[in-house]
């Protein structure tokens, strides 16, 4: 759900317009549990200054998680975990030299007091970085966590309990 008319709590992040395609999957659980986000192409490197902005004015602006997606020296989630108290969720995106563990190392290794927490790498981990955005608005909305405790038992309904040839 892109916002519009509706409060945006979500936003998702990312170094490149080449990285759009595995950020994209962020979007899936947010339109599905109707939870608004934007999207921004925000770099540490290119774009310092509007990784600063962006940062410092979060909170005021009345996000509550901030999802950063970046591949190679992947400094844009930490450094946003550096600018504001948000929980900043970070995806490591794969990258052709080194398979997206550059990225991951990058994200992850965070100095004590600054926490990004890290998804696995590629698309799989941006699908479960809006997920975990979703768990995360759910403690303080009823009706999101009314919402995702159905996905959810659906979710669990449609795996089947034997392996088939189909
Ligand atoms: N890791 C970062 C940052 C950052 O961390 O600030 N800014 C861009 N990048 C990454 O560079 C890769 C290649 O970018 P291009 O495809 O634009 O050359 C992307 O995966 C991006 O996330």
């Amino acid at each position: 759900m892109k916002g519009a008319e509706v409060a945006i709590r979500v936003g998702i992040v990312m170094g490149s317009q080449s990285d759009w395609a595995t950020m994209r999957e962020a979007c899936a659980p947010l339109d599905e549990l109707e939870v608004a986000y934007e999207t921004r192409i925000v770099s540490a490197h290119r774009t310092p200054d509007r990784l600063w902005e962006y940062g410092r004015s979060a909170v005021e602006r009345g996000l509550k998680v901030i999802i950063a997606g970046a591949g190679g020296a992947a400094h844009l989630p930490g450094m946003m975990a550096s600018k504001t108290r948000l929980p900043v969720i970070g995806v490591p995106v794969e990258t052709r030299a080194l398979k997206g563990v550059d990225s991951l190392y990058s994200i992850v290794q965070m100095p004590r007091g600054f926490p990004v927490a890290t998804m696995a790498i590629g698309a799989s981990g941006a699908y479960n970085a809006g997920l975990m955005a979703v768990q995360i608005l759910a403690l303080s909305d009823a009706a999101l966590a009314e919402r995702l405790e159905r996905w959810r038992a659906a979710l669990s309904a449609s795996i089947p309990e034997e392996p088939s040839d189909a």
